[in-house]
């Protein structure tokens, strides 16, 4: 494939993390050619581009309160609607989606009907908008199912603040929760975490490390508060990691169910690059998704870079069949309904 240019919308943290350079060496190897955007500078002379891959959730974030980011974003924004037949990816409206966990909960929520056959679920969990009362908060917590441990993550699921997370073990502690914030029933899962990595049609499942079993039920513990990159990075190792006992060695997600689930989030999400956390529940067995990230690291799929540059000629080829009005993005993108919140 020959006179492709494939344009990078990344932070500079984020290129030095996939190594752009390498995969752009990479590319040139198979005549596609790697550009790296400049978001501060005008997009049109630094065009044309076939595919534009972004990461673009710093900008969307940032833009909810800052003018300079809101003008990068329209920049961008008005480029691809000016360009339909360049290919984005992923789509805004659906990366968007996922910044926020009480969206991406949503999908997650639903995937206990859609993947039943396959005994795959999310744990209950609870959106809290605003500072309420604790009585409030203890009586949606069990109206809504939800069993201590708990834990709370931030409504904002990207950037260094939305890996701030607290363990709540009772009633008391529910003080220690600071809206907008979700929380989620926790699941003992013998301190392994399953990532899904997608590209694509293809996937890729990596064992990494995770927080450790807790009693169930409501215990009289301080909160623990914790970020959740020193928890399942590869390197990870605390005693928050360490299992208090021994216990059999729990069974690996059946390769069938995590194509089926990689297969459900690429229809509902419309996007080819995420990620997906699954723990197994050490009573059940059953899979538990509790997470879902846009365009993570891929760290230890040594097979990222081939599977990348092979959607990218996918989508191209979908483009060419598709005739020069094929729209910029290939993949649709909605929304779903969800639970009540606090
Ligand atoms: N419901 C849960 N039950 C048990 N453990 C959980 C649950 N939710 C999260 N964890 C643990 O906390 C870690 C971080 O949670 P989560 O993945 O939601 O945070 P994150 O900041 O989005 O992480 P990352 O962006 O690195 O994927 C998980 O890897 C897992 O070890
Ligand atoms: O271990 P992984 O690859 O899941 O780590 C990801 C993490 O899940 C998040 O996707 C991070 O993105 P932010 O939430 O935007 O911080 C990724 O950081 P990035 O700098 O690679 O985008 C981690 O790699
Ligand atoms: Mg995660």
């Amino acid at each position: 494939m020959s006179g492709r240019r494939v344009g990078f919308c990344l932070s500079e943290k984020k290129r030095r993390r996939m190594n752009l350079d390498a995969f752009a060496e990479f590319c040139a190897g198979h005549g596609v050619e790697v550009v790296k955007i400049d978001l501060t500078q005008p997009l049109v002379p630094q065009g044309p581009f076939d595919v534009i891959i972004h990461k673009l959730s710093d900008v969307i974030v940032e833009a909810e309160h800052d003018s300079q980011s809101q003008q990068l974003l329209a920049n961008f924004q008005n480029y691809v609607s000016a360009h339909p037949s360049t290919a984005l990816l992923d789509p805004l409206p659906a990366m968007t989606q996922l910044l926020d966990r009480f969206a991406s909960y949503r999908i997650m929520s639903k995937l206990h009907n859609s993947l039943r056959d396959w005994r795959i679920c999310s744990p209950p969990y609870l959106e809290i908008y605003s500072a309420t009362d604790l009585s409030s908060i203890h009586q949606a917590v069990m109206s809504q199912g939800l069993s201590f441990p708990l834990i709370c993550k931030t409504r904002v699921a990207h950037g260094s603040l939305s890996h701030e997370m607290s363990l709540i073990f009772s009633v008391g502690s529910l003080a220690d929760v600071h809206p907008p914030c979700v929380l989620q029933s926790f699941v003992n899962h013998g301190a392994i975490l399953h990532k899904v990595f997608v590209v694509g049609d293809r996937h890729f499942c990596v064992e990494r490390p995770s927080l450790k079993n807790f009693p169930s039920g409501p215990c009289d513990r301080k909160t623990i508060f914790f970020n959740s990159h020193q928890v399942s990075k590869p390197e990870s190792s605390s005693d928050l990691t360490s299992l208090d006992e021994q216990m059999p060695r729990l069974p690996l997600p059946s390769s069938e169910a995590v194509a089926a689930l990689a297969r459900e989030l690429r229809a509902q999400l419309g996007m080819a690059l995420f990620g997906v956390d699954v723990i197994i529940n050490i009573h059940t067995h059953t899979l538990s998704v509790i997470d879902i990230n846009i365009f993570p690291g891929y760290e230890g799929v040594p097979q990222f870079f081939s599977s990348l540059l092979s959607h990218i000629e996918s989508v191209l080829d979908k483009q060419t069949s598709a005739g020069p009005q094929a729209t910029g993005s290939l993949e649709s993108t909605h929304t779903t309904g969800g639970p009540s919140a606090v």
